[in-house]
């Protein structure tokens, strides 16, 4: 069942038959974090659903200035060092103490770089209710000789609590800047949490669907950035567009075939979804744009062969 149409969520969850509002808290507040605290304090400004305050979780520091960042993201309402320029509402308010931040929260949505969720979870650990929903955005996942462990599993393991997961096709610069983009919300049994991150997270320009594909979804998100490195490899090899195709075609299928012999109930039908097929696409394009970039060239050069030479500065 796709869940892209919120609308029709609206008679499924209702206020009365949820009795208390959601208090949303953001736990990360880089680049993606900033952007999807913004996407959220949309939803919470006008959703009878969710508590109007979006808490935002502040890995502390200093900008040039002398200010705290803290200080800076409450008095001007935006994130000057990881997304500078965009308001991110007037219902987003930093915290850099986790555990105050996190204290009324009934949902929990984890954005960090990856490397930082383990001590994390140790500062939350026993400080949220077992009831609490959470859901990853983060990409990665922890390899050791025993095994694989994917970052929703830590989290679970160690808060004891559900968590989703929403991954995609999202450079969240473009996601701040209101281009249209799409993601996948993978859930574990719970359709109704999942119809509520579905809400909290959606707006006309960004498009969100569900899928019961915890696993499948997450390591979409991961093993994607795999596959975008050869893509890097073949701009910087001066190969072309067949050959980076080709790189992609075969690193989907490998995708594929690594997930379902790590999580043998992974869904096929989840690599056609914005965290299967449309991440890979958009990281391995990212990987084009940033070689070009880096070479002088116009970005155009690499998708439009016809289109050589320096850039002219009227694309993107
Ligand atoms: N940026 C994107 O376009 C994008 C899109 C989709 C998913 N993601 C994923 O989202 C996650 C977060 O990425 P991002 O782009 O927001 O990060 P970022 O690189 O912009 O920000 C890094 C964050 O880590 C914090 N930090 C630094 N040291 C820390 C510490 N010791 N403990 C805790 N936090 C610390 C910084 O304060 C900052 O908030 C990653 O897993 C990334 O893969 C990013
Ligand atoms: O580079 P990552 O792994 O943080 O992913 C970024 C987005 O998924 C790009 O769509």
């Amino acid at each position: 069942m796709s869940f892209g149409d919120t609308s029709a969520f609206q008679d499924g969850i209702t206020t009365s038959s949820l009795n208390v509002k959601d208090r949303i808290t953001v736990i990360g507040s880089g680049n993606w974090g900033s952007v999807a605290a913004r996407l959220i304090a949309i939803n919470t400004r006008t959703s009878p659903l969710f508590h109007d305050e979006v808490r935002i979780w502040v890995f502390e520091e200093i900008l040039p200035s002398g200010e705290k960042l803290t200080n800076a993201i409450n008095k001007y309402k935006e994130n000057k060092k990881y997304l500078p320029g965009v308001n991110l509402g007037p219902n987003v308010v930093a915290d850099p103490d986790i555990r105050s931040a996190v204290k009324d929260a009934t949902m929990l949505v984890f954005v960090t770089p990856h490397q930082f969720i383990e001590g994390i979870c140790k500062d939350l650990k026993g400080k949220i209710k077992p009831s609490v929903k959470g859901i990853s955005l983060i990409k990665g996942m922890e390899v050791k000789e025993s095994g694989v462990t994917l970052i929703s599993n830590k989290i679970r393991k160690s808060l004891g609590i559900e968590c989703s997961v929403l991954m995609g096709a999202n450079i969240a610069n473009e996601i701040a800047e209101e281009m249209f983009s799409e993601a996948t919300v993978g859930y574990k049994g719970n359709k109704t949490i999942a119809q509520k991150w579905v809400q909290l997270f959606s707006t006309p320009y960004f498009s969100v669907t569900a899928v019961p594909d915890v696993e499948g979804v997450e390591i979409c998100g991961t093993l994607k950035n795999v596959v975008a490195i050869a893509a890097g490899l073949v701009d910087g090899l001066g190969m072309g567009s067949n050959t980076k195709a080709a790189i992609m075609r075969i690193g989907l299928k490998e995708m594929r075939y690594l997930a379902r012999l790590l999580f043998p109930t992974v869904n096929d039908t989840t690599f056609f979804e914005s965290c299967g097929v449309a991440d890979l696409i958009t990281t391995c394009l990212l990987e084009t744009l940033a070689w070009t970039k880096e070479n002088g060239l116009c970005p155009s050069s690499k998708i439009n062969a016809f289109h050589n030479g320096p850039c002219n500065g009227n694309c993107r």
